[in-house]
């Protein structure tokens, strides 16, 4: 069996109850494909902090980690791995999301999820936003 990468990710809920997608930029695994912000999980780290950290890095927020929920989670057979990644919503943060790696950011409605490309692993994940938000 290949080897299990631990992903973190985050679905961001604004007040309309869009959820922010990221588009994984040129020259990345998946580029051009529409994910929820995250990353992987380094040694040392819990999920959560991760979590934080990515937020921060990617997206200049400032989230607590009292304002995590877990929601769900992905288990998916890449080719080359197996990617593990728990969803956790976030509906209060510090900050405006800019897109500091130079992704675009877009608020996107979870029904209308559909209508952006997303890596394999993504696509069980969207009922439960369906179900969550509406
Ligand atoms: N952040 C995030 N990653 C996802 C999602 N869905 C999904 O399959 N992934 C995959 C893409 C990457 O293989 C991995 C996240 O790695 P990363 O974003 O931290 O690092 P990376 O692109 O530099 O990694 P790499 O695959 O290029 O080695 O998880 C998602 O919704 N959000």
């Amino acid at each position: 069996m290949s080897r299990i990468v631990l992903v973190v990710a985050c679905a961001l809920i604004d007040a309309d109850g869009r959820v922010l997608l990221a588009q994984r930029p040129e020259g990345k695994s998946m580029a051009g494909l529409w994910e929820f912000p995250g990353g992987k999980v380094e040694t040392g780290e819990r999920p959560e902090e991760s979590l934080i950290r990515e937020l921060r890095e990617e997206l200049g927020l400032t989230v607590k980690e009292a304002c995590l929920a877990p929601l769900t989670f992905a288990s998916h057979a890449y080719e080359d791995f197996h990617l593990l990644m728990p969803l956790f919503v976030c509906r209060r943060w510090e900050g405006t999301p800019t897109g500091r790696e130079g992704q675009a950011l877009k608020w996107v409605r979870p029904v209308r999820l559909r209508d952006y490309p997303m890596p394999a692993a993504d696509e069980p994940l969207i009922p439960f936003l369906m179900d969550l938000v509406g």
